[in-house]
């Protein structure tokens, strides 16, 4: 994604950092935020199909929106520094939290498997995070254990996950049978 003539959206919260390479682009903290605080509103988005860019918040088909917002640029990372709470039937209340306390200056990731299922751009993770899963493709193809070791983990995802569990374990059971 390019950034070079667009205009900041939360100019007093972040800034994106613009790398060299293609998807290198990231978003850094202008100042400190406390864990569990709300960093910004989730709003301005609009319904999209599933991209690379999209964000899911639903188990139904076709429920992904476009942030519109610089938040765009927040990377994924397997120790995030956010979480992006999509969980309100009510628009107006999504919102990215802290997961932990952010120094200004860190960089604002989030673990991209929180929210999406079977993404649709996968990618070799570079988080450099010690606990790092290597290659990112959605929650459908990690455990729970993978996943619950994250943090915030949006309700359609854990839905999706149990009813996999469910069917992997019927399917285990009827071939013990
Ligand atoms: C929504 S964009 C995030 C902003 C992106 N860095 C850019 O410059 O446009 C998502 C894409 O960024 C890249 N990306 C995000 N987090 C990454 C990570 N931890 N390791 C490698 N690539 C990552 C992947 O190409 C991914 O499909």
């Amino acid at each position: 994604m390019s950034k070079s003539t667009q205009i900041s959206t939360h100019p007093d919260l972040f800034v994106v950092e613009t790398g060299l390479g293609e998807y290198s682009a990231s978003l850094k903290a202008l100042k400190t935020f406390e864990a569990g605080s709300t960093l910004a509103s989730i709003d301005g988005v609009t319904n999209t199909h599933k991209a690379y860019t999209s964000v899911q918040f639903g188990s139904a088909p076709g429920q992904h929106i476009s942030l519109n917002s610089d938040l765009v640029y927040a990377n994924h990372s397997c120790e995030p520094s956010v979480y992006f709470d999509l969980s309100s039937p009510d628009r107006s209340r999504w919102h990215v939290r802290a997961a932990r306390r952010i120094e200004k200056g860190e960089y604002i990731t989030f673990f991209y498997p929180s929210t999406e299922w079977d993404m649709e751009q996968p990618f070799e993770c570079r988080c450099g995070a010690k606990s790092c899963l290597r290659y990112i493709r959605g929650a459908k193809y990690l455990t729970w254990g993978e996943l619950k070791a994250r943090g915030f983990i949006a309700p359609w995802i854990r839905q999706c996950v149990r009813q996999r569990d469910a069917e992997n374990s019927q399917e285990l059971a009827a071939v013990k049978l």
